[in-house]
């Protein structure tokens, strides 16, 4: 196992679960928290604009996330974004539905300026940030990720982050180097917040590999790959599979990660 493969980055996150804060929305909070207890990390949903730039102070690492957005939210996403950047910890934002209405995109605007370490959106996403006509229909991707590509290297370049494109395969590139993920299971768009979960185990896994956020977002997407594939091979559905997911994080180990990865250069 090298030191940096997706498992051997599972391995260490377990032996020193690292502190996530997340400002998420109220759909994924209670998923996204399961996601990471059962990655092994230690998550915090903490959004109030008293106390978010405190507790970024606190934690290895904070995600944004503007999937049920108000503008008393936004105050403390500001500030945690200033906190973490100023005490040098990863962040990631999660731009959820940002091409839907003005709010929003004004608010993606706003924090893109705080410089996230790391992008993590669906394809439709992805392709709206950058400028370009996706088919996205509120929170849910219509795109599929190979158009989302170039968008993902432009993004990375103009805003000096890792980007991920996530859907059927992942992208994920710093604007230089590129990887795509293959893996997951049809079930997954039809569970609501696992990308948004998703985002927070990305916060988490770049705790542990601060130095490469590309290396760290690689092995985020494996986990989730990885994971889904083994929950589908018994779900009936959605239902049984956001359950099984569960469990199938949980049980999955570095080595058999490794073994399982499918992660190609692009
Ligand atoms: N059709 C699919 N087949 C396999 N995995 C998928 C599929 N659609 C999404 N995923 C996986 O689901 C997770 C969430 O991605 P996505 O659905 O793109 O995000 P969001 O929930 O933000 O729209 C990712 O791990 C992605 O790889
Ligand atoms: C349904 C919904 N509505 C606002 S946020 C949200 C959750 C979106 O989750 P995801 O982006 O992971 O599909
Ligand atoms: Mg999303």
């Amino acid at each position: 196992m090298q030191q940096t493969s997706p498992g051997s980055l599972l391995t260490a996150l377990r032996a020193d679960p690292p502190l996530v804060q997340n400002i998420t929305n109220f759909v994924a909070m209670n998923i996204a928290a399961n996601v990471l207890l059962a990655a092994g990390a230690s998550p915090a949903m903490v959004h109030a604009e008293e106390e978010a730039s405190e507790f970024a102070g606190i934690a290895r690492a904070l995600t944004i996330n503007i999937g049920t957005l108000s503008a008393g939210w936004m105050k403390g996403m500001h500030s945690a974004a200033d906190a973490a950047n100023r005490a040098g910890k990863p962040w990631v934002l999660d731009p959820v539905a940002h091409y839907a209405t003005n709010f929003r995109r004004q608010a993606v605007d706003a924090l893109l300026a705080h410089r996230p370490t790391i992008i993590r959106g669906n394809a439709s996403e992805i392709i709206a940030l950058a400028g370009g006509t996706n088919r996205g229909q509120g929170v849910d991707s219509r795109d599929p990720v190979e158009q989302a590509q170039s968008s993902a290297r432009i993004l990375a370049k103009a805003h000096g982050a890792v980007v991920a494109a996530t859907g059927e395969i992942d992208f994920v590139t710093d604007g230089e180097r590129a990887f795509v993920i293959e893996g997951g299971s049809r079930f997954m768009p039809a569970v609501t917040a696992l990308g948004c979960s998703l985002t927070c185990l990305v916060g988490a896994l770049a705790a542990v590999f601060p130095t490469d956020p590309l290396v760290s977002s690689v092995a985020a997407l494996t986990i989730f790959a990885v994971a889904g594939e083994n929950a589908a091979r018994q779900a009936d559905g959605p239902g049984s599979f956001a359950w099984r997911f569960l469990d199938a994080l949980s049980a999955l180990d570095g080595p058999t990660l490794d073994r399982q990865a499918r992660i190609r250069a692009a």
